[in-house]
């Protein structure tokens, strides 16, 4: 825990962005400038303290927290900035914006996705459209729902940058009473892995909204290490510990938890929704749904035997009956 003060702005008002509100004002020293999308939510949250959307349960105190509805006053003064939004949406609070708005800022993405139009991981974007450099870049990875921060429930989080320095700097100011946070040097392997695993347990989801049990999630699950294991040395090869909690833990509770919002929206398709209605269905977002066909594109360019994240892009994509796409499947796994 640091002792020192610092400034940090939250961009998003989800219930991600609200649970690492909650883990960063746990630090004394830490103020931090939270920007919403909904200006209903920002007004709910200065008068009664609480995000009336999401993790309505969750304290923000006023003391640490300031929320804001103008994101250039959000982001004035502050040496760190999350963004904690959807990767579909996480461009829009930006249009229209100068590309100077993160000059000198540690920029940290919370997001477990790929731009959906450019099939791009968000800090490439960021390096692209922001000139932000290598070391001012991280992402957030680790198996954690945010339901279980609102808890209070111990939690793992390993921020990722290509400068370890600047990772365990971040580490540093997201490490309180319930998380601790680590650092590796891995960015593009934490943050290929974290979309990845939404694929999965989609997938998950998928097979057991059909009816297949845990002899078949175990199978599954280990097959689909191997498919990350590959598509990770094709695109960014390097040696990695996969067993490490930013790879295998995070696809472990994912696959497994009940807060999964892929896992869920799998289930719903395996149990015979069509995707536009299971979307209906679901308040937030499965960024596995936009993954699959991201995942699907770039791997296009690899040629990576993926029969796990395939069978999804078929049912999600391709209009291919769960159940069809589920029995051809079965003859790749083992
Ligand atoms: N929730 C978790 O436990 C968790 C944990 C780790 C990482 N993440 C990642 O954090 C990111 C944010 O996810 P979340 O769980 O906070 O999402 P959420 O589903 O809880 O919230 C949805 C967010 O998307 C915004 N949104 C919805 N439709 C929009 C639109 N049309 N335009 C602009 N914004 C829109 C909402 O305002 C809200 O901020 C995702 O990449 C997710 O994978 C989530
Ligand atoms: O609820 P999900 O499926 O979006 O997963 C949330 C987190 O990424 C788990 O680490």
């Amino acid at each position: 825990m640091l002792s020192s003060s610092r400034k940090v702005t939250v961009i998003g008002g989800g219930s991600w962005a609200t649970a690492l509100v909650k883990i960063l004002a746990e630090n004394p020293g830490t103020k931090v400038n939270w920007w919403l999308r909904d200006k209903k939510d920002v007004e709910h949250i200065k008068r009664h303290h609480y995000n009336p959307s999401y993790l309505s349960d969750v304290y923000i105190n006023p003391k640490r927290v300031t929320p804001y509805e103008s994101l250039t006053s959000a982001l004035k003064g502050t040496e760190y900035v999350v963004l904690a939004i959807p990767a579909a949406f996480v461009k829009d609070p930006f249009s229209g914006i100068s590309g100077k708005i993160f000059e000198k800022k540690q920029v940290i993405s919370a997001v477990k996705g790929l731009l959906p139009d450019d099939h791009l991981l968000v800090t490439d974007w960021l390096a692209r459209d922001f000139s932000v450099s290598k070391e001012n870049l991280s992402a957030i990875g680790g198996p954690c729902h945010a339901e279980e921060v609102a808890l209070g429930k111990q939690s793992y989080l390993t921020i990722a940058s290509h400068s370890l320095e600047s990772a365990a700097k971040v580490a540093s100011i997201l490490t309180c009473r319930f998380v601790s946070a680590g650092a590796s040097d891995d960015l593009y392997g934490v943050e290929y892995a974290a979309v990845m695993k939404n694929i999965i347990a989609m997938a998950c989801g998928i097979t057991h909204g059909l009816g297949y049990g845990d002899n078949f999630q175990a199978v599954l699950v280990s097959n689909a290490m191997s498919e990350i294991e590959h598509f990770l040395n094709a695109v960014d090869p390097r040696p990695r510990q996969l067993s490490a909690s930013a790879y295998l833990g995070d696809l472990l509770v994912t696959a497994y938890s009940q807060f999964s919002r892929n896992r869920l929206f799998g289930n719903m398709i395996g149990r015979g929704y069509s995707v536009a209605a299971a979307q209906l269905e679901m308040k937030m977002i499965a960024e596995g749904y936009y993954a699959a066909r991201s995942i699907h594109r770039i791997n296009l360019r690899h040629g990576v035997p993926m029969p796990i994240s395939e069978m999804v892009y078929q049912v999600i994509y391709e209009n291919v009956p769960p159940a069809t796409a589920v029995e051809a499947l079965k003859k790749a796994l083992h």
